[in-house]
């Protein structure tokens, strides 16, 4: 057990949930055993997680019946995800006889500028993994923009803005001082800008890396973990010189950057938001690993620590 009880923000890859939902009720149980883990280890857990796969499946499936703005898919993300994640947390937590820790999905907006170079700029890859004649299919149907993504194929890619402020965090606080487990900034957030008193969606999915960062430094959080398909960060990724690095400080994670060793679109964001966190202040740091190893990485056995 660890001596005091730290404030940990997960930050939930889309691709560990699974590209339907059969492959998510299962995926959840898994993710749910993860988290109640480190509950049990004695830390205080807020959870936000990523909608890749399925805010592309909700939007090509809505829109083959009438057609819905992206933002909209990425509201019906955060449920669509939070029902099985919730219910799964909440089964978990009954099942070691934690039954004190009530569990809420908080319906979260992000606003962002609607000067955002990234709405000239799509990066973010959504949906599902697709071969290279179905991409360009996909392109001449539907005016994707495409881009392959780390050796696993090709995806769709969208603007994905940086957020700036999470519209519901007063509340979120509110539920997480009450030590409530909450799930929340679902998909980096539901995309808007403000115009005047209003909030405006806009056609966007935001990185929830980068938001779970925010989110981290606005709960004073003194970790930020993001869990992902691999156990650690790579230097030289699926080359014959790959190295895998347990420990990397700010400036070698720059300088690695630099050099280009992290992919735009998956492992890049999680370093700029893991480095970001670590040096916003003294005590912070960021782990990335594998969701099974979420345990063992914060009592330091695994996965990539990014420290001042
Ligand atoms: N340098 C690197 N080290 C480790 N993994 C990398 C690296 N560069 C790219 N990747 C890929 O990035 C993936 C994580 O990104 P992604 O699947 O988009 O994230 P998420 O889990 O948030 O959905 C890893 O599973 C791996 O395939
Ligand atoms: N919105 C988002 O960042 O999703 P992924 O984690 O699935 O890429």
């Amino acid at each position: 057990m660890m001596n005091k009880k730290k404030r940990i923000v997960i930050a939930l890859g889309g691709n560990a949930l699974g590209n339907n939902l059969e492959e998510q009720k299962i995926a959840v149980k898994t993710t749910a055993i993860a988290i109640v883990d480190l509950i049990e280890e004695g830390c205080d857990v807020v959870i936000a997680h990523g909608n890749g796969p399925q805010v592309g499946m909700i939007h090509s499936a809505m829109s083959s019946i009438s057609s819905i703005p992206l933002y909209v898919s990425g509201a019906m993300s955060q449920t669509y995800i939070g029902l099985d994640l919730e219910n799964a947390l909440r089964d978990e937590l009954l099942n070691r006889g934690i039954k004190d820790m009530p569990v809420a999905t908080v319906m979260t907006q992000v606003v962002v500028d609607k000067e955002d170079k990234s709405f000239e700029n799509p990066t973010k890859p959504i949906g599902r993994f697709m071969s290279l004649e179905e991409a360009n299919l996909a392109k001449k149907e539907h005016g994707y923009d495409i881009v392959e993504d780390s050796g696993r194929g090709y995806r769709r890619v969208v603007p994905s803005p940086s957020p700036k402020k999470i519209v519901e965090i007063d509340s979120i606080n509110a539920l997480v001082e009450r030590g409530q487990l909450v799930i929340c900034c679902g998909g980096g957030g539901i995309p808007v800008i403000q115009e005047g008193n209003s909030l405006i969606g806009v056609d966007a999915v935001i990185d929830k890396d980068f938001v779970s960062c925010l989110l981290a430094k606005e709960l004073d959080a003194d970790f930020l973990i993001i869990l992902t398909a691999v156990e650690k960060v790579a230097i030289n990724f699926g080359k014959e010189n790959e190295k895998w690095l347990s420990y990397l400080s700010i400036e070698e994670a720059k300088g690695y950057i630099e050099e280009g060793h992290f992919a735009p679109g998956s492992m890049l964001p999680k370093i700029e938001a893991a480095l970001d966190f670590a040096g916003s202040k003294e005590g912070r740091a960021a782990l990335i690993t594998q969701l099974e190893k979420a345990k063992e990485g914060i009592n330091g056995e695994t996965g990539t620590r990014i420290h001042m």
